[in-house]
This record gives C-alpha cells, structure tokens and sequence, in this order.
C-alpha cells in the first residue's frame, strides 16, 4: 500500500490523527501508534499465553536471604517489555542498543525540524510496538501530542497554587496526579469495561499525559524561576520537546533543544525494576490511572539516590570547583572525592544498582558534548570528563562499590547547566518528563492481564522460624 507524507496544512489543523487515518480510501495515511498497538497485542498475547502453558512451573531461580534483604536485587520477578538491562551491554529497547537507535529511530532532521538528534516520539513508538516507525509516523504522533497538549484550567490554576519554595518534583508530582480528573481509564472502568479491553483508555490516558507534562514541567518552571513566556503555547507542527524547548525559552537555542531530545528519549525506559518504574507499575496493578500511577513513579524518582542525583551532581561538581578551583589536577580532584568518601557520602553519578560497567546513556550524552565546540571548552563540562577519569580509580580503591563507573546522572545535569538552565532544583523534572516513557509498560501491563502486585512478607522472627 501507498503510504505518503501528511501535508503540512493536515498538521496545522485541528483534526486528530485518527481520522486522518481514516480519512482517505485510496491512500493509505501513515498509521497512527493506537493502531499500531492494537495490531502486535494479539501476538503477544499469544506468546504469553503460550509461555504459560509450557512453563508456568518452571523456576527462574531461587530466592535468597540475600535478596530479601538487599533490595531484591537480582531477583527475576517483573515482566517488562520496553526494554532490557544488561549489566554490561547496558539498556536495550527491544534488542536496540542507544547507537543503534540513534542510527535507525527517525530524528528532528527528518521531520524537517532544526536539530538531528532522535526523537522522544520515536522511542515511545519502539517501546510500545517493537517496531522504528517510519518519519510519516512519527510526524503523525508529534501533531497528536501538539495537539492534546493544552492544559486544563483547573490543573493551571492548581500549578499556580503552590508556593515557590516548593520543591519543582513535589509540584510535578502533585499536578500530574490531579490530571486524573479526566481519566478515560476511570471513566471506562466505572462504567463497566471488559477487562480484554482495558488496554485501550490505559493507552489513551497515557498518550494524553505525555501531551501534557512538557506544559505542566514548563509552567512549574515559569512559576518557580520566571523563565519562559508563562503561556505554554504549542505550535502543532514543531515536536514534543521543541515545543517543550519553546515553553521554556529555549526555543531558539538550537544545541539545548536537541540535547533535551536526546536525553529524554535515553532517559525513559530503563527496565522495570528501577524504583520510578518499579513504583508506577505497582500502583498501577491496583488498576489506579496511568495519572495516579505516574504520579507515584515521580515521587520515588525525586529521591537522591535515585533522580534527584543529577542535582547532586551538580552541586558536587559546583562544590568540587570551589574548593580546588576550575580545571584542577587530577590530584586535587582525587583528594576531593576522598573527602567526600571519607565522610561518609557517595560520590553521586558514579554506581548502580544493576550496571558493572559504564552507563551507556553518559557515553551517549558524552558523544553529544563532543560534537558541539562550545561544551567542549565549558570548564564544568571537562569536570565531568575528568571525573569520569579519575573517579573509578577513587571508588575502586575505596573497595565498596560493585560499579565505579559514571551513570547518566554523573553528565545530565551538568550540561544543562552548561547551556544556560542553571536552576539545579529543576533537573529531576526534566529526568521526570522522560520517565513517562515507561507508562507503556502501563499499556502492556493491561493488554496481559497483569495482576495486583503482592510479594510476600516476613519479620525477622519469622524469617528466622522459617530458616533455622
Ligand atoms: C538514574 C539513576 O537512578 S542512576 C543512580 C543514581 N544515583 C547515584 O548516582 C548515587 C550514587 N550511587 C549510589 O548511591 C549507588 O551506587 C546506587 C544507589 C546507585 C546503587 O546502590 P547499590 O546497588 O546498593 O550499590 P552497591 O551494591 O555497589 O553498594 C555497595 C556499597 O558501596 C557504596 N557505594 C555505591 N555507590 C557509591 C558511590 N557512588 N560512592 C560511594 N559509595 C558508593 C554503597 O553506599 C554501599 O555501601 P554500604 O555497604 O556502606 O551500604
Ligand atoms: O536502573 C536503575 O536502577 C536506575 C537507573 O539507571 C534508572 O532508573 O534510569
């Protein structure tokens, strides 16, 4: 079949993406990513239900004191589809690694947009079908999310509300949980849907959120650091983050809006056990909205060991340049990070829970800051390149961590300070507004029927009766 380019006056208007799928008989628009979804469900739900009836006895492994009480860490007992972490590879989406993303997944370049870095849209299409959708596609999804961007008036005025002093996430947290005023999932289920069908407002709902938080993260931003115009107006047909760039007053600052691209579209999905992903996938088992379910996600997100490291980072760095200066030896900075080990704190942005080697999301964001001669010579740029250096020499010596390596957070904050967004409390909302990419799992979570999440409890006296 015909696919073609949609027209630029079809993005301009106000018509949905669905019924320009509909809309012509002799052509075929490109699909729309409902549609797409709807299409790999029924296979996958033929995969699982065979997986169950050959193995539903089979063990993936024992259960340990060990991991009762370290975090369950290791244990295999989340299914996830989006994307799978590998202690040494790193994340894969679907079998993609982040280059080979960066080389398939169709950027703002193709859309005809400033910028050549992938697209969030892109990735949220990947994570929720295992397919790259082709550039028409992606257009299509981008006018969608222009186009249910806008923000109701109670949720402005509710934003409006919060004092200034109040932490960005927890403002973040707040707003999006009251979005489920209009959620199509607890208006569906009120009403008595079939639980096959469940999948289908789960969807819209997240489709509907994603729209909405570049404007919900920009007025928080507007309100707590005046910056911005304060309208969070939306062009339909500039992208998600461009319009989010724009909200912000970047829109003009072509390097901090593809960086926004590229690390929210690196940032999402980061497999299932991670505490906002984790979070939101527990609460939503309770059948609670995708709203409610994010909400929860971005309050774990917003703690220190988590999100919130990428502020630590950069107070780290800030504090690291104060004591020893800008561009210090390596000396002065390994006799920094022992001060910081030798009382009692983590080096922030370096280990992780799951990864043994270097994240490949920092190598990406790394790769990015090589391309652009004006991060190249930013002093708190070539901190984070030093550390990167020195710091697993440090940690390996400290002898604790299992991981001396850079995470993500150990760059992330840093160049967006390096561009110009100095407001360090606001970072973990921009972690935050990549994160709702692992709502798909929501979506999945729906299609297989999941159950309520409810691991097994102990206390030590029954732990101890149980392993004597
Ligand atoms: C997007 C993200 O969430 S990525 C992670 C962001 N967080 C950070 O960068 C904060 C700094 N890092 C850390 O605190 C940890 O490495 C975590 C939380 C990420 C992972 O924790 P764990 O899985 O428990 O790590 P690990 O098993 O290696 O910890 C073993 C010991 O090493 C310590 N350790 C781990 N990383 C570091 C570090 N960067 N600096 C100093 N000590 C560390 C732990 O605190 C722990 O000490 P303890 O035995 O006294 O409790
Ligand atoms: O996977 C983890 O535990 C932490 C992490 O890097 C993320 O959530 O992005």
């Amino acid at each position: 079949m015909l696919s073609v380019t949609l027209p630029r006056v079809a993005l301009r208007s106000a018509a949905p993406a669905r019924q320009w799928a509909s809309a012509a008989q002799s052509v075929r628009y490109a699909s729309t990513l409902k549609d797409a979804v709807a299409q790999v469900i029924p296979e996958k739900q033929e995969q699982l239900k065979a997986l169950k009836a050959k193995h539903n006895n089979s063990s993936l492994g024992e259960v340990k004191l060990e991991n009762l009480l370290g975090g369950m860490r290791g244990l295999k007992c989340m299914l996830w589809e989006g994307s799978v972490l590998d202690s040494e590879r790193g994340i894969a989406f679907h079998g993609r690694s982040i280059p080979d993303c960066e080389k398939e997944l169709p950027t703002a370049k193709d859309l005809g947009l400033k910028g050549k870095e992938m697209l969030p849209e892109s990735m949220l299409w990947l994570l929720l079908t295992g397919k790259v959708p082709s550039v028409d596609e992606v257009r299509g999804l981008s006018a969608e999310l222009a186009e249910k961007g806008k923000l109701p008036n109670y949720v402005e005025k509710i934003i409006d509300s919060f004092p200034k002093t109040l932490h960005p996430m927890t403002q973040f947290s707040a707003a999006v949980a009251a979005l489920n005023h209009d959620s199509a999932f607890s208006a569906a289920y009120n009403k008595g849907i079939k639980k096959s069908e469940y999948w289908s407002p789960t969807y819209d709902d997240v489709i509907t959120l994603i729209a909405k938080i570049p404007a919900i993260a920009a007025r928080i931003y507007y309100n707590v650091f005046g910056k911005g115009d304060g309208k969070q107006a939306i062009d339909p047909s500039n992208d998600l983050i461009g319009n989010y760039a724009n909200m912000i007053g970047y829109g003009d600052h072509e390097g901090m809006t593809d960086y926004l691209r590229l690390y929210i579209a690196i940032h999402g999905d980061h497999e299932g056990g991670n505490v906002s992903a984790h979070t939101l996938h527990l609460v939503g088992s309770a059948l609670s909205d995708p709203f409610l379910s994010y909400s929860a996600g971005l309050a774990g997100l917003a703690g220190p060991l988590h999100g919130l490291a990428n502020q630590e980072v950069l107070g780290f760095c800030l504090g690291l340049q104060k004591a020893v200066g800008e561009n210090a030896s390596d000396e002065k900075v390994k006799e920094h990070l022992w001060s910081t080990l030798n009382s009692g704190r983590v080096v922030p942005g370096y280990g992780h829970a799951v990864l043994r080697s270097t994240d490949p999301r920092f190598l990406a964001l790394s790769r990015f800051c090589d391309t652009r001669p004006e991060l190249q010579k930013d002093s708190l740029v070539q901190l984070v390149q030093q550390l990167a250096r020195v710091a697993p020499g440090v940690l390996t010596e400290h002898g604790k961590t299992k991981n001396p390596n850079p995470n993500v957070d150990s760059a992330s904050g840093c160049v967006l300070y390096s561009y110009g967004m100095t407001e360090f409390k606001y970072y973990t909302v921009v972690f935050g507004i990549s994160r709702a990419l692992a709502l798909t799992q929501l979506v999945w979570d729906r299609a297989y029927g999941m159950g309520i999440e409810r691991p097994k409890s102990f206390s030590v006296d029954a732990l101890q009766k149980m392993l004597k």
